[in-house]
């Protein structure tokens, strides 16, 4: 009997096991993005085959677009191909498309749940690892290669070995300035960025049921930084409050039909993981990475671990990583000077992210040697910072809004950090070059990347709440 409701979603959607192999997979919901459709595309052609399910299947431009005059033509070459193929890809294969400047526009990881595209109880799957972000919905939503992307395209399927499952609780409350993205990068500095390989991560717990669906959607996001193939929190009435009346959620009887499938959609109370993790809220602060990957990461009081805490066979690359960013073993980063901030990507552009921002530097002055880049995740949140003012209150403190898509989150378009320029960025990776050749990431929560853009240095935002 599935008792987890990872198997309940997962077993709903099996069209037939293979002896001694994988299982074949039924996918409700598939996104394209510019990046990793191409070949899918160009394999479909080769076959001469069409999609099967062509309305199931979204697709956008989000990493190479750029994010200012989107309504000139694109000045990167390789950008401007990959945009237009994707548009024309598109059409030829009668896929829904929300090509730049349409209103629908965005990340796709934004876009899916405002739209009411990713629900609970789908399967969802799109080339970018990332889509771990829509398990926030109460999906099964995982990351596939292209050639996966060309099955599904061909026959709305994939082959897959079912993952292991996993229950992380974060139970008690979060201290004020405390966030979702505080506690992704708590449970990455806990267990590495492997702690969770082949793991679909369930979270519980008071922390995340108290979560924002904005904030579900965070800490989904960052489930593959663990190494987890996905990560999702169960529907609750939260869930539902946050689907009702977007375009693409179901309604009138279809709704209520609905509502009523996806309040079956929890683990059992009996129910039995192949691990799982308790932690409390509480001993969260809010985090900052030092190094080079996301597991990097330590509350921001703390200091960079002692070379001696480390195990002899990662000494070096320790070492390497912290000479990388410039920083030394046993330093605190709390004063450390900061050339760029960069709040948007699909981690944490959302709605809510733009409010916590502007909740610390309302009133106050962006430091003159930030150069600070704001992006929406896409165009519905740039409207609603519109709607609710936020873009009076950062702009009078010395910000600028740009136009939405994956921005400084990664080198793929016009958005760089400068060579040896430190960012404290919400974005979800701070790998070597990641934000542009030579880089430097301090990845954190859009509450302390504002606390930085205010003072131009690492500061703690607990000390500007409310300041
Ligand atoms: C380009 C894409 C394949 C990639 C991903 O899969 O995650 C990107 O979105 C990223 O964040 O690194
Ligand atoms: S915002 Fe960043 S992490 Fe998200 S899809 Fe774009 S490049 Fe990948």
């Amino acid at each position: 009997m599935a008792n987890t409701l990872f198997d309940k979603i997962w077993d709903s959607h099996v069209v037939q096991h293979v002896e001694d192999g994988p299982e074949q997979l039924y996918i409700d919901r598939l996104y394209c993005h510019e990046v990793t459709s191409p070949q899918a595309f160009e394999g479909m052609r080769r076959r001469g085959i069409k999609c099967f399910r062509p309305e199931n299947i979204f697709c956008m431009p989000d990493h190479n677009t750029p994010t200012h005059d989107q309504d000139k033509p694109i000045e990167d070459p390789v950008s401007k191909t990959q945009v237009d193929t994707l548009a024309k890809n598109a059409e030829e294969f009668g896929l829904n498309h929300f090509g730049m400047l349409n209103p629908k526009n965005g990340i796709i990881h934004v876009v899916g749940p405002e739209r009411g595209l990713s629900l609970p109880g789908m399967t969802i799957v799109c080339g970018d690892s990332h889509t771990s972000t829509h398990g926030a919905m109460g999906a099964v939503a995982f990351g596939i290669g292209t050639s996966e992307v060309e099955m599904v395209m061909a026959s709305q399927c994939i082959l897959q070995q079912k993952p292991k499952s996993m229950r992380i609780n974060i139970e008690g409350k979060l201290a004020e300035g405390v966030t979702a993205k505080d506690i992704a990068l708590y449970l990455m500095s806990k267990l590495t960025t492997s702690g969770a390989t082949g793991y679909f991560v369930e979270y519980a717990g008071e922390a995340v049921r108290d979560l924002s669906m904005e904030g579900r959607l965070t800490l989904c996001n960052l489930s593959i930084e663990m190494g987890a193939r996905g990560g999702f929190i169960a529907p609750d009435e939260k869930t539902f409050e946050y689907i009702k009346g977007r375009e693409y959620a179901p309604k009138g009887e279809d709704w209520d039909k609905a509502v009523e499938y996806w309040k079956t959609l929890r683990s059992g109370d009996d129910a039995v993981f192949d691990k799982e993790l308790t932690f409390q809220a509480e001993d969260i602060e809010p985090m900052v990475t030092y190094g080079t990957n996301p597991g990097m990461g330590m509350g921001i009081t703390q200091s960079i671990p002692d070379i001696d805490t480390i195990p002899d066979a990662g000494k070096a690359s320790y070492l390497k990583s912290l000479g990388y960013m410039g920083f030394e073993p046993g330093q605190k980063l709390i004063g450390t000077p900061v050339d760029y901030v960069f709040l948007g990507a699909c981690t944490n552009g959302r709605i809510e992210d733009f409010r916590a921002f502007a909740s610390i530097v309302r009133g106050k002055k962006k430091a003159d040697r930030i150069t600070a880049w704001l992006v929406p995740g896409s165009w519905m949140v740039s409207e609603q910072i519109k709607e609710e003012g936020l873009d009076k209150i950062l702009e009078e403190a010395g910000f600028e809004i740009r136009q939405p898509g994956c921005s400084a989150c990664l080198a793929m378009n016009d958005d760089k950090i400068p060579a040896g320029k430190l960012a404290v960025s919400t974005s979800n990776r701070n790998f070597e070059g990641r934000q542009g050749p030579g880089a430097r990431t301090v990845l954190a929560s859009p509450l302390t990347a504002a606390a930085a853009a205010i003072t131009g240095v690492i500061t703690d935002p607990r000390t500007l709440i409310n300041a």
